[in-house]
């Protein structure tokens, strides 16, 4: 489903994506997890055509990116990093806004299910700017769903949920690929990644440092935490006494 070869994306001096070789199948949950500013915006923003690699080639479902863009965002749902919907449309305006864009057809039912799934059909003549940040996510979560894509992007898809929410989105991403669509995540939560994925990248300073599937038994091993600080913390001169003695939140600080 994702093809990437040599990418690559550097700003002057900084090498934000540093040959990076991905190959993510269909029906993969794949989670993107590195440090603050490791690459991982640039990675997406490179998948769904926003900004253009330095070098190196990418291909979603067989659709060469450079070349045709607006086809691979055809195929794709996206929920960019901190992006709401409008201020000015009702949160059912954005929604048909969206379907018309996905060229759908008999959309009002589909909406109406979103709004029936988020459980905020009450506010869905709200201007968007009037909504909470928490159901302007779920906006942007059932915008991105709303035309069944072959992959959706999604960065950070639990932030600002409920945990009410948070569980039926698990629960609806793990169907997803069950029924055969592909979803790629980034975050910093790695308990989210463990809970959800079933394959992962970690990603350090542009560079991809590990790729696999999360029932590796070299991962099975020891646990996502505890393989992440040692692939990164070491990486980043975090004395090994420090991580030992963290209590479980120093992933934050990785
Ligand atoms: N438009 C830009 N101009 C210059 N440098 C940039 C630009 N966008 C990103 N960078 C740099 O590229 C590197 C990777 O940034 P990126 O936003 O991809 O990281 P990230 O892993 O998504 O970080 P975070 O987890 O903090 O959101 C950082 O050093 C960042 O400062």
């Amino acid at each position: 489903m994702i093809e990437v070869k040599g990418l690559s994306k550097f700003y002057g001096q900084t090498k934000a994506v540093d040959g990076v070789d991905l190959s993510i199948g269909k029906g993969e949950l794949f989670g993107l997890l590195g440090p603050n500013g490791s690459g991982k915006t640039t990675m997406i923003k490179m998948l769904t055509g926003q900004i253009k690699p330095t070098s190196g080639t990418l291909k979603v479902h067989g659709v060469d990116v450079l070349e045709d863009p607006l086809r691979v965002r055809e195929l794709i749902g996206v929920i960019p990093e901190q992006e709401t919907p409008p201020s000015f449309l009702t949160a059912e305006e954005y929604l048909y806004f969206v379907a018309k864009v996905r060229k759908m057809e008999h959309y009002e039912e589909v909406c109406e299910k979103w709004f029936e799934f988020f459980d905020f059909g009450d506010q869905k003549t709200s201007l968007c700017k009037d909504l909470s940040r928490g159901t302007r996510q779920k906006l942007m979560f059932a915008q991105a769903f709303l035309h069944e894509p072959e992959l959706a992007i999604i960065d950070e898809p639990l932030i600002n949920l409920d945990p009410v929410m948070q569980r039926k989105v698990k629960d609806f991403l793990r169907g997803y690929v069950k029924n055969g669509g592909t979803v790629f995540i980034s975050t910093h939560i790695l308990e989210i990644a463990n809970e959800i994925c079933t394959s992962i990248g970690i990603i350090y300073r542009g560079k991809l440092v590990h790729t696999g599937r999360l029932d590796d038994p070299e991962l099975k091993a020891k646990n996502l935490e505890e393989f992440f600080l040692e692939l990164v913390g070491k990486r980043k001169g975090i004395p090994k006494d420090i991580l030992e003695e963290s209590p479980k939140g120093i992933s934050a600080l990785a």
